[in-house]
């Protein structure tokens, strides 16, 4: 049973939203300096903002990338449908090659390309309204979901301190978040008692997203440098550690923010529970392992530099932007249709089973 709304669990604006053919974002990589909304109005300038992370998270990179198809759809001058799909086609293959990692990007795509196609023999107006109104829908069923994950995810975590890394809040997704909606209702509840929050180099989406918004929202936090979470733990002051997902498979690997795999493991020594909570638009049941999991590698630049100052010589480096948990590490995945418990494989097999 849903207690709150979404209007009572944050104060933000949605992350993400679309307008008669125009994008509107938070731009968060001018965060936590400045609250920044952009319009992005050609296909292009949606897939630059979903590289450059202006626009980042699973859920928020698939619902800006399906908006980006709405805006192509509303935009096109193509007189024939042949036209029209040619360039449909080509503003997919755009976005498609953004980022690799979050499969919400292909699942929000796809969802939109097979939509279109299923109704190639309509008129041309009816396919792009149809294009652009699934857009919005899976826009709409990711806050819906985020807030099903929310009261799910309150009902499981441990009362206490909970550690979180990088950002899978309100900004990672088109509102509440995911990670996001469990602090929120906890925190509406009176059980989360201290958010810690690592920072997360090399783009710190800790430091200038989670601090920024989850304080924003009133929840009480302490930010800490990644290098400080075993000690922390060690210390016994973390009940629980809960963090989001790019992509999970069929055995509940999971793929997250570079860092992940680390607490998993220091989890594990602590004896602490450890969840990551993501809808079922972020499990990839075509892949049965986490050695399958494409992942992104970004800009040596990202790690040369820090808040705008290079803090190394010029050397080479390594920056991977995500890494894999194994699900042997995993306590529960929270997601959209309730908690799946180990083991993974079978339980999420039968999860999907039901649905599809
Ligand atoms: C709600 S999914 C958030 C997920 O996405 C982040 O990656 P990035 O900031 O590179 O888009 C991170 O892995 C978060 O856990």
């Amino acid at each position: 049973m849903l207690k709150y709304r979404p209007e009572e669990l944050t104060k933000l604006p949605r992350s993400v939203e679309y307008k008669a053919g125009t994008v509107y974002i938070i731009d968060q990589t001018k965060l936590p300096a400045e609250f920044k909304i952009i319009a992005l109005r050609t296909v292009e300038e949606v897939a630059e903002a979903i590289k450059t992370m202006k626009v980042r998270g699973a859920p928020a990179i698939g619902a800006t990338a399906a908006f980006g198809l709405a805006l192509y759809a509303e935009t096109s001058k193509a007189k024939t449908k042949e036209d029209f799909f040619a360039g449909f086609y080509k503003a997919y293959e755009t976005l498609k090659n953004t980022r690799p990692t979050a499969v919400n990007l292909f699942w929000a795509l796809n969802r939109v390309k097979e939509l279109a196609e299923e109704h190639r023999e309509d008129s041309l107006d009816e396919i792009k309204r149809l294009i652009v109104e699934e857009a919005q829908r899976i826009a709409d069923e990711d806050v819906e979901a985020n807030l099903r994950m929310g009261h799910y995810g309150a009902e499981v975590l441990p009362e206490g301190n909970v550690l979180t890394h990088c950002n899978a809040g309100s900004l990672a997704t088109v509102h509440l978040g995911t990670v996001g909606a469990v602090l929120r209702v906890m925190h509406k509840e009176g059980t989360l008692k201290l958010l810690w929050v690592d920072e997360t180099r090399p783009v710190l989406q800790g430091a200038r997203l989670s601090a920024w918004e989850y304080s924003y929202d009133g929840i009480p936090l302490k930010l800490i440098a990644d290098n400080a979470a075993a000690f922390v733990m060690q210390q016994g002051k973390v009940d629980a550690i809960i963090v989001g997902a790019d992509r999970i498979v069929a055995n509940g690997d999971f793929a997250n923010k570079i860092g992940t795999y680390m607490l998993a493991v220091l989890a594990r020594e602590h004896g602490i529970p450890f969840f990551t909570v993501a809808p079922l638009s972020t499990i990839d049941m075509s892949l049965k392992s986490g050695k399958d999991i494409p992942i992104e590698e970004r800009s040596p630049e990202e790690v040369l530099r820090c808040g705008g100052c290079r803090v190394a010589p010029d050397v080479d480096v390594y920056n991977p932007a995500f890494d894999v948990t194994p699900h042997k590490y995993l306590t529960g995945i929270i997601t959209d249709r309730g908690v799946v418990w180990p083991p993974f494989k079978r339980n999420l097999k039968k999860l999907f089973g039901e649905i599809y």
